[in-house]
Parts: C-alpha cells; structure tokens; sequence
C-alpha cells in the first residue's frame, strides 16, 4: 500500500515539516523497527511494551490507539513499530485519502485478524467516513447499505478483530465521538539533546558519515527537539563536510554549517524567528490571533499551530492566552530587546 501523503498545507521555509520526496527513502531506511531502536518517550513506550506484549500473549487484537504530536516525533514509526512487534502485518492510509465509505470497506475488508490500520492525519477524515468507522472500531462490523431506492437493504458485515492506529498533530481537531472510541491515547512529547544524540549517531552509523562526538551534541541541541530535523540537517552537514571539508562533521564545521543553514543557537529556524519578531515589532508583543500572525509571516495557520508554536511554547518563548499569542519576557531578552513598558497581565 502506498504510503501516506502529507498534507500540502506544510509549507516548506527552511526546516519546516514537508517530506520531499528524496527524503521518504531516507525515512524509511532510517526509521527504528523495534521498541530497542525507538529512542526517548519513555513512559509511552513502557506502557505500549505491556499492552503488546499482554494482547500477545493473549492473542487478542491490541486496543485501537491514538498517537498525537507536532510533525517528526515518531508517531507513524511507532505504528510500524507496534505492528511488528505484535507480530501482525499494517495497513497504511491517510485521513484525506479515504474519500468515499466504499474506500474504507475495501480496507477494513481485507484486514487478517489482529492487523493493525493505520490513518496518518485522522483528524482529516470527511464525517460520513468517520461514522462509518465507528462499529468498525467499536464492534468489529459494517453496516453497509446495498442497492439504492425501494430496494435498498441494510446489511452487517463482520470484521475481524483488527487494531486502529490514528495519529494526529492535534487530539483537539478529531471529533469526541471518534476520540473516544480510542482506549490507548498518548502524545509524543519534544526530545531532550540526550535522546536526539542517540538518534544521531545511530543514523550516522547508518548512513556511513563520520562525526565527531561534540559535533553531535551540537547538531542535538539545535533540532528543535525532533528526530525528522536531526536526521535532515545530517545529511545536509554531510554534504557541507564533504564539499568543503574532509567529509568528518567536526564540530567547527556543525557549527558553521548550521549557522548558514538558518538553525540558530537555541535551535530556532528563520520562520520561529519571524513569528516571535512579527509579534514583537507589529504587534507590540501581543496577544495578537493566530490568523494575523499567519498572514503577516505568510505561513498556513494550521502549520503554525502543529509546528511552531508547540516548540517556541515549549520553550518558553510564546504564550497562548484567552485573546491571542504573547511573546514572552524570554523572547524579548533573546532579541536583545526591551519589553513593553506596560505589564501584560502576569507575564513579567
Ligand atoms: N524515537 C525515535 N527514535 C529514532 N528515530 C526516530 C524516532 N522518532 C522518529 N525518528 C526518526 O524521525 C523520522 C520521522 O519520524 P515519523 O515519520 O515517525 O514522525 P511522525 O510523527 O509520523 O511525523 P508526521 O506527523 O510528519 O507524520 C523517522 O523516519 C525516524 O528516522
Ligand atoms: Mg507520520
């Protein structure tokens, strides 16, 4: 099954999350293939070891899962993941790409018992789909409707027992009813330095490019905490080591390297940037809605809710309040700039 297509509202400026094509090859030969390769997120992926292990044991599909976190974090490896280690073969589609009810029968019919289906963007199934999806998650069963006019008939037709695997960059974009009907539900969380280090020299092994150890650490600290932009802004350093220096990734030439590319020291891209200073220098610092910073940087609001402002609030830069975006005391020391005289509420 062809794999899932991102949704073209990700707009590429410098780092931002769009998946060119060259680098779905390198997703895959990348991506970790067992709970040992997959690094960080702890507490969710002790928890997901045991609900395997036990529907294992058992021989019982595993619960219907909801994955939810900004692009790059490892929600659809963990889907691949999962289904290898419970043994079971996956099936993978994308919200969008399930137009029709007739799109999602022909899936869930050729299911074998305990496979896991995974919906990347679930969020972006059409109502009629999503209704028809829940006796299939709930029951195991279709309620198909056969002919059209007086001779319409209802029918049920039987599932096997499969698992749902959803993910989303927003639990709060999926409907209740289809958010319920999920028992496990986990957000993946940004990743420390440490883990993002780990993950380096793995892909570094991987991919043949030496690197020195201090390098790493510098090229962890500045990825925005996710694995998808370390592994990118590898391959791009080793394109720099190996035109311009002697194909090691030292740490002056991470540095270096980095520094052209847009990644500042803190990790922040052009378009981080551009948004914390947009609300600074247009907006006096807010709050300012989400909708004018988007037209004033020229970026899809849905692309600055998943993916910038979860990091810049993350790290302190960025506050999300009742009657718009703040930037924060931080914000205005990292620009070297003096915050508006007058107090925002209990911000400074
Ligand atoms: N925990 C991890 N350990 C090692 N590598 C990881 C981990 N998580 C992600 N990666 C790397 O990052 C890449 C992107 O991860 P993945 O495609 O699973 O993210 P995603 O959350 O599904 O993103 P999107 O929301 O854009 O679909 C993977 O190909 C893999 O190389
Ligand atoms: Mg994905």
């Amino acid at each position: 099954m062809a794999m899932a297509r991102k949704s073209d509202t990700r707009k590429s400026e410098a780092l931002s999350e769009e998946i060119m094509p060259e680098e779905v090859q390198l997703e895959t030969s990348l991506r970790p293939r067992s709970f040992d390769e997959y690094v960080g997120q702890g507490p969710v992926v002790e928890k997901l070891k045991v609900y395997v292990q036990a529907a294992r044991t058992r021989g019982d599909a595993l619960d219907h899962c909801l994955f939810s976190g900004p692009p790059g974090l490892g929600k659809t490896s963990l889907a691949h993941i999962i289904a290898n280690e419970l043994g079971v073969g996956i099936h993978v589609t994308s919200g969008p790409a399930l137009e029709r009810k007739g799109d999602l029968a022909g899936l869930l019919t050729n299911l074998n018992a305990r496979d896991v289906l995974f919906i990347d963007e679930i969020h972006r199934l059409n109502a009629a789909v999503e209704e028809y999806l829940y006796p299939a998650m709930e029951d195991f069963r279709l309620d198909i409707t056969i002919d059209t006019g007086p001779a319409a008939r209802a029918m049920k037709i039987d599932l096997p027992p499969f698992t749902l695997i959803g993910a989303t960059t927003r639990t709060g974009l999926l409907t209740s009813p289809l958010r319920d009907r999920f028992q496990i539900q986990d957000r993946l969380e940004y990743y420390d330095s440490d883990a993002l280090e780990l993950i380096l020299h793995r892909s570094s092994r991987i991919l043949g490019i030496p690197m020195a150890k201090d390098a790493a650490h510098e090229i962890a600290t500045r990825s925005r905490g996710t694995p998808r932009i370390t592994n990118r802004l590898l391959r791009r350093l080793r394109d720099f080591a190996e035109v311009e220096g002697n194909g090691r990734i030292t740490l002056e030439l991470a540095r270096k390297s980095l520094d052209r590319l847009g990644v500042d020291a803190s990790g922040l891209d052009a378009m981080d940037r551009k948004i914390l200073l947009t609300i600074i220098e247009k907006f006096g610092g807010g709050p300012v809605g989400v909708e004018t910073i988007a037209a004033s940087v020229g970026e899809q609001r849905d692309t600055i809710e998943d993916v910038y402002e979860p990091f810049l609030m993350q790290q302190g830069f960025l506050q999300r309040t009742p009657r718009g975006r703040t930037a924060t005391h931080r914000a205005y020391q990292y620009f070297k700039k003096q915050p508006p005289a007058t107090p925002q509420g209990n911000l400074f």
